[in-house]
């Protein structure tokens, strides 16, 4: 699967721990990211992630295209709703799009998880 990985930078340290704890999974798929979300999850992990610009440059729009031509499968993207961000506006295109398009989408650490560990039962089902 393709899955893209965004947070906003009060839930970096959330999506770095989280990719940590579900490194082995998320190894086996081929992995996107905004710009500074991406390059903070590589240094912390063995995970190779292909990086789009940052969200406010306008990496969440790049995703959101990808998203538009059926090239994305998945999206965690950890949201600050306590934070106005300068391109709310692109973060709520990309959110739309993925409802446009059906896309599993995390806006929050509990759910990403679900999703991960739904990842993991395909994997076995898959092998047994
Ligand atoms: O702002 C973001 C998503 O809207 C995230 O972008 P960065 O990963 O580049 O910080």
């Amino acid at each position: 699967m393709k899955i893209a990985l965004i947070a906003h930078d009060k839930k970096k340290k959330e999506i770095i721990r989280i990719s940590k704890e579900y490194e082995e999974i998320l190894s086996k798929h081929e992995l996107f990211g905004t710009g500074t979300t991406g390059t903070k999850i590589m240094k912390a992990t063995d995970l190779k992630i292909h990086l789009f610009k940052s969200g406010p440059l306008g990496g969440d729009q790049q995703i959101g295209a990808r998203v538009s031509e059926g090239e994305m499968d998945m999206i965690i993207f950890l949201r600050d709703p306590l934070t106005s961000q300068p391109h709310e506006p692109d973060v709520n295109a990309l959110i739309r799009l993925s409802d446009v398009y059906e896309i599993p989408l995390a806006t929050n650490k509990s759910t990403a998880i679900l999703l991960f560990k739904e990842l993991e039962n395909l994997a076995k089902n898959r092998l047994s």
